[in-house]
């Protein structure tokens, strides 16, 4: 990619893409191309068709999808296959059609299966039965993964698919009940603090193990890839270490400030009990994370105050 290149960023108002474009802000590229979803819904196969044939765009990066914490994925599942799947089918055949010259299309650690041996590498991709939670997210995101592997495959196309970890900082969606993990819980506490009250609730046990990179880690790794990385087969991005969600609720009331009692609500699904990325191959291509968790987390709890206060 040269700074002048046309470069389009699907899902640029996105904690990803945002994150991607101040990448690309910062390393100075001058032609990048944006548009919300009210002015190009991604799931409209006519519109998006239109888009590609007037700007012609050289580079795509594709982080727009429908997102969410375990809840959301489990309670909009027909949105989540849908709106997913129609994203995808709808760029990657644009982006073949327009002659792109290399599309990355992001996907997810929950691709893998659920008692995948750990930590999770590329090649354990649909060697066992998925997550039940996210089952119509994850098969839309292998969807998307095949989609790159057969426009290579047919084509030609220089289509790549990386696989970020759970990931949260600047932009997070700090829902109450619809988000992640980590911004949930920096809301939650922060509320809590605010109120007084005694405790704080976490959903599940607190045993599964999540591994956690910072959107802007992940935004240098996906530019960094879209340089280096030119094969078929799918990439991970992570940071290689995981902690329990008891561990992670610790760390976070820690940093919020927050003096009273964490209590665990075991009706809530746990989901995945552990999805620990294995970053050889990333490491091998020469990237590695470098914001600590407990900064990151520090960044992003300023972030919320700036944003939700
Ligand atoms: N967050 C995480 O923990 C993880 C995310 N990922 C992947 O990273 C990518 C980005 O995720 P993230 O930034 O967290 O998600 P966000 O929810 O923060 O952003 C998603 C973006 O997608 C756009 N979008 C959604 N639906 C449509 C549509 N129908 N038409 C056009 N645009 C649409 C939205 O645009 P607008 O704002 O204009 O409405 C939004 O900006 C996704 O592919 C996700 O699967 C992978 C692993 C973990
Ligand atoms: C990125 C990834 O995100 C989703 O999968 P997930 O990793 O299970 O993500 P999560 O962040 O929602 O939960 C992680 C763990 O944390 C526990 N947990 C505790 N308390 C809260 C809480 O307050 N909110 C949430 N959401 N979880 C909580 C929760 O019970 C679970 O054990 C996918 O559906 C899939 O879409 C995907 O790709």
């Amino acid at each position: 990619m040269l700074t002048n290149s046309k470069v389009y960023i699907a899902g640029h108002r996105g904690m990803v893409g945002g994150a991607i474009l101040r990448k690309l802000n910062e390393l100075g590229f001058n032609n990048i191309v944006l548009k919300t979803s009210s002015e190009l819904d991604l799931r409209n196969q006519e519109n998006v068709d239109d888009f590609f044939s007037k700007e012609r765009p050289e580079y795509v990066f594709l982080a727009a999808a429908k997102v969410g914490g375990i809840l959301a994925n489990n309670t909009y599942r027909a949105e989540f296959l849908f709106d997913n799947l129609m994203i995808e089918a709808n760029i990657i055949h644009s982006a073949y059609k327009y002659g792109v010259k290399k599309l990355m299309f992001l996907g997810s650690s929950c691709i893998y299966p659920k008692l995948a041996p750990q930590p999770l590498q590329e090649e354990y991709l649909l060697t066992g039965p998925l997550e039940q939670t996210n089952e119509p997210y994850a098969i839309a995101k292998i969807t998307g993964i095949k989609l790159c592997e057969a426009y290579r495959d047919q084509y030609g196309c220089n289509f790549i698919s990386v696989m970020p970890t759970n990931l949260y900082g600047i932009g997070d969606n700090y829902h109450a009940s619809n988000s992640h993990v980590l911004p949930a819980l920096i809301r939650r506490f922060h509320e809590a603090k605010v109120n007084n009250d005694s405790s704080v609730t976490v959903w599940g046990t607190g045993k599964p193990k999540r591994e956690f990179l910072y959107a802007d880690d992940l935004a240098e790794a996906c530019v960094y890839l879209m340089e280096k990385y030119n094969e078929r087969e799918l990439i991970n991005i992570g940071t290689g270490e995981d902690l329990s969600i008891k561990e992670l609720a610790e760390t976070v009331k820690k940093i919020v400030g927050f003096g009273g009692e964490l209590l665990f609500d075991e009706s809530k699904p746990d989901g995945t009990p552990r999805k620990l990325m294995d970053v050889s191959k990333l490491a091998s291509f020469g990237w590695k994370y470098h914001t600590p968790l407990e900064e990151g987390i520090k960044s992003a709890y300023q972030d919320f105050l700036k944003t939700n206060n």
